[in-house]
């Protein structure tokens, strides 16, 4: 799915309204009417349940009152608080004449804000997507309030007061909603970990914008969904060979880190690799025979940590990091790899640090390389703390573009940054998979779908970001959160990769 910034939104209305001959107020009809289904659905309000509507002068408040007559209509409780205002959009003031009278609808009132118990249902239509500066007077006050309460809040498209696509001050008035109910396309702002107290659960309704004028208006920025993903891994053909799928090489290990060897090494064999060697050092060559019979083992010459390497010839694609420590030697054998590997790399974890500790080997990156950092990585790569979320995303496409890499940055949903300045954000995954080795799965996933002679870089890293989520979603069904560890991805990315994998052509 596209992230459509606000004015590109507002152009997709107005232009759906024109392709489908309809007016804005039946595409506000749709959308109420869409919010009002899914309140029923999700939320099962009883008919005593009381309803507190909160309503601004734009759409966002027009939408708030069509949802208003409808939830009315029903059978429901309803009250309706409206924001005074001087001027009112078209929409707004068509929806507020067709309110029944019967409808307790009432202006806010500084001085007397409503009560609000623990058992009601706040809906928050204050503003929406036409936020342009922070909430200040009365309705920053209505914010405040509506964040004392204990009542259950639902924000109609956005939480009132953040914007759709940019940064704010910490310290400006936004609704803490439970649920956010959007339409259409997600926003930016939902992905970051910032907002998430002000998001919580969203939900995305889709009320027959245009298809065709959202096909074609041009973003920077992507939502990785099950449907954005269909038909982006091949399956495999009855005469296919293990030179197909490539041979890899993974460099990892160190004293004490083997762990993170074993798990990337058995992820890239079920990440779909025809052969995977693995150089350790000499310590771990005993437990890498015995815990992964499916690779060849190299030994490094040094005991503790890699030094060294192979010839790199019979590759087609090369990882480096998982559990390799930051020796100076090791250190070295990264420059090596640098300068001398003309195949793919999977760069993660202490390649990661090593890069951050020297930078001037940044220089050295060979294009479409794929680097894997936490935001605590990408700070020691970039060596400049971000300022917020936003900030970070920036630092992230801006690094992609200058090294002419592909650079995730991993969190809950994980960015995707690429050389032409296009960001993909995933959308599977679970708080589960914040537990150690994690990362280590994912770089030899990666390294697999890298070492696929059939797949692009972009579409490599974008099947390895979401089977590795995919993973851990199959996971956690079976384990639950807290019990997932970084072995259970590693059975599960099978499944994942099934999933994705495209049916053959059937007439
Ligand atoms: N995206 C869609 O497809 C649809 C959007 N609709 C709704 O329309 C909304 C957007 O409507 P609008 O563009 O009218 O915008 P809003 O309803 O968000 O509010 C805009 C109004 O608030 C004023 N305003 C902006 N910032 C303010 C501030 N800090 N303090 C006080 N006033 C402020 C503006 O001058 C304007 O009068 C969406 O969020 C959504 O709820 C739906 O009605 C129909 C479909
Ligand atoms: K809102």
């Amino acid at each position: 799915m596209k992230l459509l910034s606000p004015a590109q939104t507002r152009a997709l209305d107005q232009a759906t309204s024109e392709v489908q001959g309809s007016t804005s107020l039946e595409l506000m009809e749709r959308a109420a009417t869409a919010v009002f289904d899914w309140l029923l659905t999700e939320l099962q309000p009883a008919y005593t349940t009381p309803i507190h509507l909160f309503c601004g002068p734009g759409n966002n408040g027009g939408d708030g009152l069509a949802l208003a007559r409808l939830l009315h209509g029903a059978g429901y409780a309803v009250h309706v608080w409206l924001l005074p205002a001087d001027r009112h959009s078209a929409d707004f003031a068509a929806n507020h004449h067709q309110l029944p009278r019967e409808i307790n609808c009432q202006e806010l009132d500084a001085a007397r804000l409503p009560d609000l118990p623990a058992d009601a249902v706040v809906v928050d239509a204050l503003f929406g997507a036409g936020l342009n500066r922070p909430l200040t007077g009365l309705a920053a006050a209505v914010v405040a309030h509506l964040n004392t309460a204990d009542a259950l809040i639902v924000a109609v498209d956005i939480p009132s007061g953040l914007l759709a696509d940019a940064a704010q001050e910490p310290d400006n008035p936004v609704v803490r909603a439970q649920y956010t109910v959007s339409f259409e396309l997600p926003k930016l702002a939902f992905l970051l970990p910032q907002n998430a107290g002000f998001v919580g659960e969203w939900y995305v309704l889709p009320i027959g914008l245009a298809a065709e004028v959202i096909h074609k208006t041009p973003v920077d920025n992507y939502f990785v969904d099950a449907a954005f993903m269909q038909g982006r891994l091949p399956a495999r053909t009855r005469f296919s060979h293990k030179g197909t799928f490539g041979h890899a090489l993974l460099l990892t290990g160190s004293r004490g880190k083997l762990g993170a060897a074993v798990l990337a090494s058995k992820a890239c064999l079920r990440g779909g690799v025809g052969l995977l060697t693995v150089q350790v050092p000499a310590v771990g060559y005993d437990v890498l025979q015995i815990s992964v019979p499916e690779a060849m083992t190299l030994t490094d010459s040094a005991t503790d940590f890699v030094t060294e390497l192979p010839d790199l010839k019979p590759y087609a694609a090369v990882g480096i990091g998982p559990g390799l420590g930051q020796e100076n030697a090791t250190c070295e054998a990264l420059r090596q790899l640098l300068k001398t590997a003309r195949v793919p790399l999977v760069l993660d974890a202490d390649a990661l640090n090593l890069l951050g500790a020297n930078r001037e080997l940044l220089a050295l990156l060979p294009p479409d390389s794929l680097l894997t950092p936490h935001p605590k990585e990408f700070e020691r790569l970039t060596g400049e703390p971000a300022r917020d979320d936003y900030h970070r995303l920036e630092q992230l496409r801006t690094f992609a573009r200058r090294h002419s890499c592909y650079c995730v940055l991993k969190g809950a949903y994980t960015a995707l940054a690429t050389p032409e300045g296009t960001t993909y954000f995933n959308s599977t995954g679970n708080p589960g998979m914040a537990t150690g080795g994690s990362g280590d799965v994912l770089t030899g996933l990666l390294l697999a779908l890298r070492a696929d002679k059939r797949l692009s870089t972009l579409d490599a890293a974008l099947l390895g970001l979401y089977a590795h989520g995919r993973a851990g979603d199959l996971a956690a069904r079976e384990t639950g959160e807290a019990g997932l560890v970084a072995g259970d991805l590693v059975r599960f990315i099978g499944p994942a990769l099934r999933e994705l994998t495209a049916l053959p052509r059937r007439l």
